[in-house]
């Protein structure tokens, strides 16, 4: 059974990733792209279904790992009684080829390692057949290979590539691994992993030079920045919601997803986060995806793509891996394609309004998109929609969802003042803007229990409603708010922590339990510093930083009585709002003021 999910790094190329345990594994690796079959899929199943290790072979006294400063090239320190071995692991900046290194660096003594090396096609489905090769192994099973080189002897058991070896004090030996189409010869590689380690720190050290982040949490906040870049496509600008599929939300539970497709939802959140801390390039390339992606009838806009813009993301079972802790079933694809989710129309709304203010250029094409996904809301935004949670037990006439299509209307009134357009058109969308501001108070909020509502005429909360001030939708002060944050806090709080909605009461379609849910923890912490409650906001928020693991990551969800993260791992949703609410409590005029100006 694969380590817990806090016991991973990630590592990857802007195109892909892979997920390190910190006993030397590598249990996760999808080639050549996110959502590519995995080639090592053992943090799902078992070692059969994947994996490359390299680790001591006397007992490990302790492990410490860390990311070299403002790179994502992970170092973990194996202390034995026989010495100190350092294993590096990172992937090159993407030229043709993708490649993956493991450095092994003797810091002291010499320490007995084992490299098991056993990779398996198709999600662990397709042992390869693997062949010694000058220089190296190569392993092939239908359309892909992988090409594993090294100085070091190696040899083949069944399909297993083995090797018993010890680095003499203060030397070190790389091992590259290279994935390439079976039908060519292995490419080209690297022509020095040293020279290419330096030109990978290099190159994430210069980018993270760009963060004008300033604030007593700014390594927390360049990690989560850092982490947000690797989740992104570099060639279309696209960003997964994370690079993992089917870590559960509850262990042992069905509530299992694939993540690595591009949600309009939560890569729109990413653009004022990447704007505000000085990224404006990613911002205007995500913008660029997103016209890309969204551009056809507002009819057929999906709420999630592919990392290229792809519509196909059938959701698939695959029964023969076990699962992560037993959690089945493993999904590839994602269902939630299909659904209707009103709030994505304001959020594209909102990131192009502000990607305006921030000038990141106008043009016509964003006009022509933005005008015409406004023809949609106004036919549909009464409709009964599967809401920000992608319900899967059935339409419901959710509050978030009309807050959102409220954002929607506001939004293109502002864009239409910025550009200095006046005329029936923007009187007619302020027009609705009011109506739909007057409906939502009167069947979204019960006066009774003084809160909004989780859907018209529901008794249920949900943690969407805190958005309510953050997006201008009612000023932090007004007494509905208030109430809506308190009933919050008392309803669905665990140990101080934001639970989405209780499982049991909302009709989600599935068995009831999860985890709390990071992002709405940090956005009660937002909600807390939009009051003038800024004490409790950072106490919340320190607390929040703390369930990071030891290289700063996080997943979607945490279990508070196992104290063990739960969900997709890392979650860029996650990240952004701990970046989100960093800016808010440093400064005036962080993403929250600023949305809801
Ligand atoms: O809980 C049921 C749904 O869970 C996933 O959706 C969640 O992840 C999305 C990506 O981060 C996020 O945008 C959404 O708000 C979350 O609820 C899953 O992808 C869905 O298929 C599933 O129905």
């Amino acid at each position: 059974m694969a380590l817990p999910i806090e016991a991973h790094a990630l590592i990857g190329d802007t195109h892909s990733a892979a997920l390190v345990a910190n006993d030397g594994t590598i249990d996760w690796l999808c080639w050549p792209r996110f959502d590519s079959d995995a080639c090592f899929a053992a943090l799902l199943g078992e070692p059969r279904h994947g994996f490359w290790r390299i680790a001591p072979t006397v007992p490990v006294r302790r492990v410490h790992r860390r990311y070299v400063r403002d790179t994502l090239v992970l170092e973990t320190e194996f202390h034995t009684d026989a010495g100190t071995v350092r294993l590096c692991d990172f992937m090159p900046l993407r030229e043709d080829t993708p490649h993956l290194i493991r450095i092994v660096e003797a810091r002291t003594g010499q320490v007995p390692l084992h490299l098991e090396f056993a990779p398996c096609f198709g999600y662990g489905d397709r042992t390869p057949w693997a062949r010694l090769i000058p220089g190296g192994v190569s392993t092939k099973a239908g359309p892909d290979a992988l090409y594993l080189s090294t100085e070091l002897p190696l040899r083949l058991e069944h399909s297993h590539v083995l090797a018993d070896f010890a680095v003499p004090e203060g030397q070190r030996l790389a091992f590259v691994l290279s994935w390439h189409p079976s039908h060519l010869p292995p490419p080209r590689q690297p022509p020095d992993p040293f020279l290419t380690r330096a030109d990978t720190e290099r190159w994430w050290r210069a980018w993270a030079l760009r963060c004008i982040h300033e604030s007593p949490w700014r390594a927390q906040v360049l990690r989560s920045l850092i982490t947000l870049k690797a989740l992104t496509y570099s060639p279309t600008g696209g960003v997964v919601a994370a690079p993992t599929t089917s870590l559960p939300e509850r262990m042992g539970g069905v509530r299992n997803w694939d993540y690595r497709y591009c949600w309009l939802r939560d890569a729109t959140l990413t653009l004022l986060t990447l704007l505000d801390a000085g990224y404006t390039q990613e911002a205007q390339a995500w913008r660029d995806w997103l016209l890309r992606a969204v551009a056809g009838e507002p009819d057929e806009l999906q709420i999630l793509y592919g990392v290229a813009g792809e519509r196909r993301v059938t959701e698939l079972e695959l029964p023969w891996l076990p699962g992560f802790a037993g959690s089945r079933p493993v999904r590839i694809g994602n269902a939630a394609v299909g659904q209707l989710q009103l709030d994505v129309f304001g959020e594209i709304a909102d990131c192009l309004y502000h990607a305006l203010r921030h000038g990141v250029c106008s043009d016509a094409e964003a006009w022509d998109v933005s005008v015409h996904l406004l023809r949609f809301v106004e036919r549909n935004w009464d409709q009964p929609d599967e809401g920000i949670w992608e319900v899967r037990g059935g339409r419901q006439q959710f509050t978030h969802s009309k807050v959102m299509a409220w954002v929607a209307m506001d939004r293109m009134v502002k864009t239409a003042n910025l550009r200095g357009m006046r005329g029936a058109q923007v009187e007619h969308w302020k027009a609705l803007r009011a109506q739909m501001h007057a409906d939502i108070c009167a069947r979204g909020y019960d006066a009774r229990r003084n809160t909004f509502t989780q859907a018209f005429g529901s008794q249920s909360l949900d943690a969407s409603l805190l958005l309510i001030p953050m997006v201008g939708f009612l000023p932090p002060d007004d007494v509905r708010v208030r109430g809506t944050v308190e009933a919050v806090r008392r309803e669905l709080c665990q140990d101080g922590l934001v639970r989405r909605y209780h499982t049991h009461e909302t009709r989600d379609g599935l068995p009831p339990g999860e985890g709390v849910f990071l992002a709405c923890s940090f956005w009660l912490a937002d909600a807390l510093a939009l009051m003038g409650r800024e004490g409790e906001a950072r106490e919340l928020f320190e607390r929040l930083l703390g369930l990071c693991n030891d290289v700063g990551l996080l997943s979607e969800e945490y279990d508070p009585v196992a104290h063990k993260m739960v969900g997709n791992f890392p979650q860029a949703f996650s990240h952004l709002a701990l970046v989100g609410t960093a800016l808010n409590l440093s400064r005036e005029g962080g993403p929250v003021q600023q949305r809801s100006h």
